[in-house]
């Protein structure tokens, strides 16, 4: 363990900034766009899901260490924080543990009822299974201070029961598993749970009921991702109406900071610049920003600026890979969203359509070509081809410095949009 892997620590309610980084090349850029934030933001560097190192190949303990590494070597000596990300069974803990990860995010997907928002009440009342807490809701009305009210009415309670008792089950015996991994190292943690991934908005009653029965169960939770309105997809900007969105975090953050407090926490993260002021200022700071994809978006602008074949090989191998990639991934782009490489005969333009330039993007707003998703859901197809991946990461090895020029910038953009709504 080096000096600096001693200090991926708790940062408790602190706003915070998950930099994915699924190459282990991409900490210099981070860190130079967080130096930027004064330190009213803190970075968590070494954030990987279990879906992510699948896809890449990739074991904790590298990911880890190519964060402390990079962090060392800049002198870096703030506190910072570890992510393991999307984690579904007591396997993927104990994994994340042994590799020295301190703040855990459950992800009980799996258990949740995608369905549930479309049953009628009969089907709610066919499919109802008696929750030990039910009780504790049905038939009151919450007063959130300085918040929503909300009404919890049999049919309230009871979809809520069909679509979440069984993750708000795994998420507390899950809790469980991550305490006795930590305190059996000797290790801190801290939890996030997180609900975004699911087909429909988290309502605040299903918000006020999930984060109740986990602070009930006495885990130490310190940040919660709902499924917020609008769309969150991979590598675009938000999608929606932002009047109605800051209303909405505004209702959430409330309950977080009723309830807990506890962090709201916005997960597909990457490239939501429109939103970031709304997000900082409903959170009043207490947020986490999660983001990955955007970093291997950015690693391809390496590519294109310094090997134009292999970047259109790239583009070329994504779209064939797409189809199939994009499982999981919640992005709406199709292959006719961008054209195929071999009919755009300037590099410029194939940038513009695959990754866009931030010159031409409206001050405030991120980048919202389709184009993006196709390359951002490929990334492990193309990182572990036994052709594209040596020359992807030789390609970028030799050009360091952009790489991180880029990042900065990059993430310089998010960091500012999230500032201006903290000031
Ligand atoms: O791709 C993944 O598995 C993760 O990077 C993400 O889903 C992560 O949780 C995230 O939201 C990054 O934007």
């Amino acid at each position: 363990m080096t000096d600096s892997n001693s200090k991926a620590i708790n940062l408790g309610l602190a706003p915070s900034f998950g930099f994915g980084d699924r190459l282990g090349s991409a900490t210099p850029g981070h860190l130079a766009a967080l130096k930027r934030t004064g330190g009213h933001i803190r970075g968590i560097f070494a954030q990987q899901s279990i879906r992510e190192m699948a896809r890449t190949d990739r074991q904790p303990d590298q990911v880890m260490t190519a964060a402390s590494e990079a962090l060392v070597a800049a002198g870096f000596d703030e506190p910072w924080g570890s992510d393991a990300d999307h984690l579904k069974t007591p396997e993927d803990v104990e994994r994340m543990a042994e590799a020295k990860f301190t703040f855990f995010t459950i992800d009980p997907s799996d258990q949740v009822d995608q369905k549930a928002d479309n049953y009628s009440a009969e089907e709610v009342e066919a499919k109802y299974e008696a929750q030990p807490w039910v009780d504790q809701y049905l038939g009151k009305t919450i007063q959130v201070p300085g918040g929503p009210e909300i009404v919890f009415d049999e049919l309230t309670v009871k979809r809520a029961a069909v679509k979440y008792g069984k993750a708000i089950q795994h998420s507390v015996e899950l809790a469980a598993v991550i305490k006795a991994a930590a305190e059996k190292r000797s290790q801190d943690h801290e939890i996030e749970i997180s609900v975004d991934e699911t087909d429909q908005p988290t309502t605040l009653a299903e918000h006020y009921i999930i984060a109740d029965q986990l602070i009930q169960a006495k885990m130490n939770l310190v940040s919660l991702a709902p499924r917020f309105v609008g769309e969150m997809e991979k590598g675009v900007d938000y999608i929606g109406d932002l009047d109605v969105l800051e209303k909405s975090l505004a209702d959430h953050a409330a309950i977080a900071e009723h309830l807990g407090p506890y962090k709201l926490s916005l997960h597909s993260g990457s490239d939501k610049i429109s939103m970031y002021p709304a997000f900082a200022r409903a959170t009043k700071g207490r947020f986490h920003v999660k983001t990955a994809g955007t970093s291997y978006l950015e690693a391809l602008r390496v590519i294109a600026r310094h090997d134009e074949r292999l970047f259109r090989d790239i583009v070329t191998f994504s779209r064939d890979r797409y189809d199939t990639d994009k499982a999981t991934y919640h992005v709406h782009a199709t292959l006719d969203s961008a054209p195929p490489e071999d009919q755009v005969e300037s590099l410029e333009e194939l940038e513009r359509e695959y990754l866009e330039h931030w010159s031409e993007v409206p001050a405030g707003k991120g980048f919202t070509k389709a184009g993006r998703q196709i390359l951002h859901c490929t990334f492990g197809s193309v990182v572990t081809d036994p052709k594209l991946g040596p020359a992807f990461f030789a390609c970028l090895e030799a050009h360091p410095d952009t790489y991180t020029e880029i990042l900065d910038d990059h993430f310089g953009r998010h960091l500012e949009a999230l500032h201006a709504g903290l000031s």
